[in-house]
């Protein structure tokens, strides 16, 4: 029996997002054993129980209120929510933050051979997708009337087995759409994971966990983006130094033993350092470049 009053958090169980998920709760220092096979896991260390669910159910779960929180692509979110408005629902949710994974776009795509000059070009075909309120908002924006032909997986195939004309569905590298002999044609809505919470009251406790995860997962996003940069470089370089790390903040500078000229910089970037961007510091004079992952951080 789930106890109320502990926080409830809906993740997918296998898919797409289920790593980076676990993950970052993991890193939230979430301690959690998670069986293959159960549903429900509970935290060890906290008072968080996991719901292990498919991922079309988590906004559901959360606009009931039947768990608190919940990881979910916005693309099913906004399907979700799209669907309830429909019916004549209005859910309520709120999104606490996009996340730094799950990253995807949902496209139209077309079979490679078929002439493509604009949206208009869909007029009257019949489009596959398991994502149809999205697509009809998109393409009634263009003023395109189509039909919608359901299909909750293995879209890619709709063209070829005579299904649909073309197809609205997810895509990342576009591999699945080349290895089906489509090609992507429009943009249509993009998107990442996001972590979602009920609407509604929440008691001090829960909400006081929620406050303490959320500036976890702030650290370990931010963390994740940064870097820890230490070189050795000449004293009278050090502003064009600092110019060619933009997201650098203002650097410590240490003294090196039994060199004058030169000194150490420590400094946390908020972006990655590109090798062109080291071999430029190079040419201005800085050696012993170091960029170091940073684990956890807080401001
Ligand atoms: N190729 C991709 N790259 C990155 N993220 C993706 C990709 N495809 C999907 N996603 C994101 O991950 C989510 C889950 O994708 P997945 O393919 O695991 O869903 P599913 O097959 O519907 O899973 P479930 O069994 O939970 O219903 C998608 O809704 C989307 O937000
Ligand atoms: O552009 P790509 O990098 O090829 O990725 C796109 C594919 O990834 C997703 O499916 P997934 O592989 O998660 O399998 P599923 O369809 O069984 O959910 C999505 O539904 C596409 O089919
Ligand atoms: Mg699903």
């Amino acid at each position: 029996m789930l106890d109320n009053a502990r926080l409830r958090i809906a993740m997918q169980k296998s898919g797409r997002l289920s790593d980076d998920s676990r993950e970052l709760l993991a890193r939230c220092g979430i301690k959690i054993n998670l069986q293959q096979q159960r549903l429900i896991a509970f935290a060890e260390n906290m008072p968080i129980d996991i719901l292990r669910v498919r991922d079309d159910d988590i906004p559901g779960l959360v606009m009931d209120g039947v768990v608190d929180l919940g990881i979910i692509g916005e693309n099913v979110l906004e399907e979700a929510l799209l669907t309830r408005q429909a019916q004549g629902e209005e859910p309520r949710y709120q999104t606490l933050r996009r996340l730094d994974f799950g990253g995807c776009r949902l496209s139209l795509a077309m079979p490679v051979d078929a002439q493509y000059t604009g949206p208009q070009c869909l007029n009257n075909t019949r489009i596959a997708t398991s994502y149809p309120h999205l697509l009809k908002k998109y393409l009634d924006k263009q003023g395109v009337s189509f039909k919608s032909c359901l299909l909750n997986g293995s879209v890619e195939v709709a063209p070829r087995a005579g299904l649909a004309d073309a197809i609205c569905d997810l895509v990342s590298t576009g591999a699945t759409l080349e290895a089906n002999g489509l090609r992507e044609v429009e943009v249509i809505y993009r998107s990442k994971a996001c972590l979602i919470q009920r609407d509604g009251e929440m008691p001090a406790a829960k909400q006081q966990l929620i406050d303490k995860l959320m500036t976890r997962i702030q650290g370990v996003i931010q963390a994740r983006e940064s870097k820890y940069i230490m070189m050795h470089a000449p004293g009278d370089r050090l502003e064009d130094i600092i110019a060619l790390l933009p997201g650098a903040e203002r650097p410590t500078v240490l003294p090196l033993a039994g060199d004058k000229n030169r000194v150490a910089m420590h400094m946390v970037s908020s972006e990655t350092l590109f090798w062109e961007t080291m071999e430029k510091l190079k040419a201005l004079g800085a050696s012993s470049i170091l960029v170091l992952p940073i684990e956890k951080m807080m401001e």
